[in-house]
């Protein structure tokens, strides 16, 4: 009697906590966190939630674990099972007592047996924190993390049965390529007929496909063709050698692992068992190792859910196929599908807006989501006169927004490829808004980048010790690093720079196995420093990547790393030719001061708030009040690959959708009628995808769009970018770049350049005549003013700097600033 009707209160209490803990989610998504057992596809559209679904699931499963489904699997106290408990708590039975005691069983998940997976660490990251702030420190014990990770680890207890050893090291992709680099040295191959970043991409693809050195070799003897069975060597021999240093790159981690799991029964089962719940995240972008690691892992319980969107599926170009999102159905009978179709994230005016341009691909199973939030600002396009501008629109509307009571971390800028980041980083320094670069270097940071401005540093300066060090063998010359050490105790003893030696090796007897390699740099130098005195700097540029030997290490690469890179360098090409629109009277240190100055404006901690910028890539599954998506300009976005090609462009076309869904409140679109890029300038036509939002849900800006061609359809050959003009001349810009897998020396912020240079510096000549650059705006050392954002404030100094000053102003609310004068000066008026 007493005992009927503690289960009848038990079961009461336990269905009403569950029906608060989730009342949040709206039924489908109740749906999909209850539904604890078998496979589960969740499939829906940008913002509905699926995130927060799979992350609730895991505190259902931790918190009440398995029966809590609402009403297919047993367990689950239904209004049925409640009245049944009534009745037997009145009058309790034999019979009744089995179905009470089965309904009052809890068997909550322990943390370890449940495996959350994500694409990146930052993802997983924010799973992490997010699982810790709903469950406690327990969230610590379950596996949330990436693909790699995971396999990183379930190999470091086990790979001794695959014959490796379990302390094996992890190769980066720049160690992959200097292996294969090896390889390809002892197999007498040429690095010019075989680029090795593309073998990396021929052996990768293997490994995608599940098959090792031996297997593919097979396939490729079989092919009969000498190209492939060429590779097929490269991959026995740089399997063998990963063996022999008991290494495994990044691809391997996955796939031994899967090799593992197939091969040893025990570890599989043991995996299997302990796994009694997998949970993937982004699954439209799973390659198939992923995919096979995924659902062998689920193997045991089958109670595997995964959760996508076709629509959103942008790693094609990494071997991610959508296939496995939308066979899924077909490879788990029985699996629960589930749709969620209300979006949570944005406002009807950007939700229609990207539902209009995703409508335009074809293959996709149609959705559309709907919001119930208000309408919302519309989003706004503008349309800037050139690459400033439209970063100088960006940092006004930031601004403007901090001024209003935002967060700076309240704001994203999206860009297509890494190598727009240049301007918009300079413009935020310029006015003092703080940023961070997610998923990338800053742009003056990089690798090539630096080494291009130490190649201008020494030109400028070959006095200048520590650049000279960083480019001296960069590319490889032959200069080993004895010799430059070498030169270095020779110099320092007699009193002399690095160059004064290197420049005369033939003197020191120490340096004359060396000397005809020394005394061929120096050359090139001089050689530079005389053309630099004779050319404009945009021309000199393109002399010193083609004359540096750093184009030539390049050229013959065509991957995703080293096409970065090259536009990287042709990027600092576009910076000097700001420069010289700009300044006053443009010289090559007069560039290379304004640099350092932009380097030394920035003095943010970037973990404090700030706002972020990163590739549209790399944004997937975050949110932010306002999104910034920039470049939108045909070539650009959609980039000239995917012109002309279909699936390309289908694949832009929703990575644009996976740029629009990241906007809560506000979304600007920004295009350029010329842009400056790689050094070259080019008229382009808005992008394509701008044309696809419907007019009324758009309010433009900027220069007249009625001129761009915006209204109305248009044909392909319309799309096509206007003739490109080259800045500097005639020529087209030399393809400059090399990869460099050293780390970086010296260039760092803090170091004080050599002093005075032994060499006079070089002498520019006399740039075609500009209209004369606008006085400084009138602010003087300790005057109060008002800034538009930032609010009151003293100002501490003010130091010229070309055609421009950098002005340190002290504000009341947000500390000292360092900002440019002439940007400053626009939200700035004098008290
Ligand atoms: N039922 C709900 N009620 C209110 N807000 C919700 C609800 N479900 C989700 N949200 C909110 O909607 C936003 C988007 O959710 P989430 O990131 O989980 O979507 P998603 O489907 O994973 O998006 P994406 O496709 O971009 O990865 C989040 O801010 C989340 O907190
Ligand atoms: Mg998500």
């Amino acid at each position: 009697m007493l005992q009927g009707s503690e289960e009848l209160r038990f079961c009461k209490a336990r269905r009403t906590a569950i029906e608060g803990e989730f009342s949040h989610l709206n039924p489908e998504q109740r749906r999909a966190v209850l539904a604890t057992e078998g496979p589960l596809l969740l499939l829906a559209g940008a913002g509905s939630g699926k995130t927060t679904v799979l992350i609730n699931r895991v505190a259902n499963l931790m918190k009440y674990g398995r029966g809590s489904d609402c009403d297919e699997v047993p367990g689950w106290v239904t209004a049925e099972d409640l009245a049944f408990l009534e009745d037997y708590a009145a009058h309790p039975t034999e019979e009744g007592r089995a179905r009470a005691e089965q309904l009052c069983k809890v068997d909550p998940a322990v943390p370890w047996s449940i495996l959350a997976i994500t694409f990146t660490n930052k993802a997983a990251g924010e799973l992490k924190d997010r699982l810790e702030r709903m469950l406690g420190p327990s969230a610590n014990d379950i596996w949330a993390s990436t693909f790699h990770s995971a396999c990183s680890r379930i190999l470091r207890r086990d790979i001794d049965k695959l014959g490796y050893d379990t302390s094996f090291t992890i190769y980066d992709s720049a160690d992959a390529e200097r292996v294969v680099k090896d390889a390809m040295k002892d197999l007498r191959m040429d690095e010019k007929a075989f680029p090795p970043k593309s073998i990396l991409g021929y052996i990768s693809r293997a490994k995608d496909a599940m098959k090792l050195a031996r297997d593919y070799a097979e396939e490729c003897a079989k092919s009969g063709d000498y190209r492939l069975q060429r590779i097929a060597q490269v991959y026995t021999e740089y399997e063998k050698r990963l063996k022999a240093a008991n290494a495994l790159d990044f691809d391997d981690l996955i796939l031994r692992t899967v090799l593992l799991l197939r091969q040893d029964e025990e570890v599989r089962t043991y995996y299997q068992r302990k796994f009694r719940y997998v949970l993937v995240d982004e699954y439209q972008d799973t390659n198939n190792l992923q995919y096979q690691l995924a659902s062998t892992l689920a193997g045991g319980y089958e109670n595997f859910c995964v959760v996508g969107d076709d629509d959103q599926s942008i790693y094609r170009f990494r071997g991610a196929t959508i296939e496995n999102i939308l066979s899924f159905e077909n490879q788990y009978h029985g699996c629960r599908t589930i749709r969620l179709e209300q979006n949570y994230r944005s406002t009807q005016n950007i939700l229609e807006a990207s539902n209009a341009v995703i409508r335009n691909n074809q293959g996709r199973k149609g959705k559309e989501l709907w919001t119930d939030q208000g309408a919302g600002d519309k989003v706004q396009v503008y349309t800037a006169m050139n690459q400033d501008d439209e970063a100088q629109y960006v940092a006004a509307q930031i601004l403007a927004g901090f001024s209003e009571g935002c967060r700076w971390k309240d704001f994203a800028i999206l860009y297509r490829m890494n190598a727009q980041s240049r301007e918009l980083e300079m413009a935020m320094k310029r006015n003092g808004v703080p940023y961070r670069i997610i998923g990338g270097t800053r742009f003056f940071d990089r690798a090539e980048v630096k080494d291009m401005l130490a190649y201008l540093c020494v030109v400028n300066n070959p006095g200048d010790d520590l650049r000279l060090q960083r480019i001296i063998n960069n590319p490889p010359r032959g200069i080993g690093a004895k010799t430059v050490e070498t030169a270095q105790i020779l110099a320092a003893r007699n009193g002399l720079s690095l160059w004064e030696v290197v420049s005369d090796a033939r003197r020191y007897p120490d340096l004359q196995k060396a000397a005809a390699k020394l005394g061929a740099f120096a050359e090139l130098i001089r050689g530079l420093r005389k053309a630099a005195g004779e050319m404009p700097l945009t021309q000199f540029y393109e002399v010193l990547c083609a004359d540096s030997g750093y184009a030539v290490a390049l050229e013959a690469k065509d991957t995703v790393e080293d096409r970065t890179r090259l536009e990287n360098v042709r990027e600092l090409g576009s910076s000097i030719q700001s420069y010289l629109e700009n300044a006053e009277e443009p010289s090559l240190s007069g560039f290379l001061d304004e640099i350092a100055l932009y380097t030394d404006l920035d003095n943010h901690d970037p973990s404090e708030d700030c706002c972020v910028m990163m590739t549209m890539h790399s944004a997937k599954g975050l949110e932010f009040p306002v999104v910034f998506a920039v470049g939108m300009e045909e070539g650009i976005f959609p980039g000239m690959r995917a012109i002309g090609d279909e699936e390309e462009m289908e694949e832009e076309r929703r990575l644009c959708y996976v740029a629009m869904t990241r906007a809560k409140q506000r979304l600007h679109m920004t295009c350029a009628a010329q842009r400056m890029l790689y050094g070259r300038t080019s008229a382009n036509r808005p992008s394509r995808f701008l044309g696809e939002i419907p007019p009324e849900r758009v309010e433009r800006s900027g220069r007249n769009p009625l001129s761009m061609g915006y209204e109305g359809r248009l044909t392909e050959s319309d799309w096509r970018p206007e003739r490109e003009t080259y800045g500097g001349g005639e020529k087209r810009p030399p393809v400059g770049g090399y990869a460099s897998g050293r780390p970086s020396v010296g260039y760092d912020k803090g170091y004080t350049a050599p002093a005075a240079p032994k060499v006079p510096p070089v002498k520019l000549p006399g740039i075609n005549a500009r209209p004369p650059a606008a006085p400084l705006p009138d602010f003087q050392k300790g005057e109060m003013v008002r800034h538009k954002a930032f609010g009151k404030g003293m100002i501490l100094s003010i130091m010229k700097m070309g055609g421009d000053a950098l002005v340190e102003v002290a504000f009341d609310n947000v500390g000292t600033k360092k900002l440019m004068l002439k940007s400053a000066a626009q939200y700035m008026e004098k008290l």
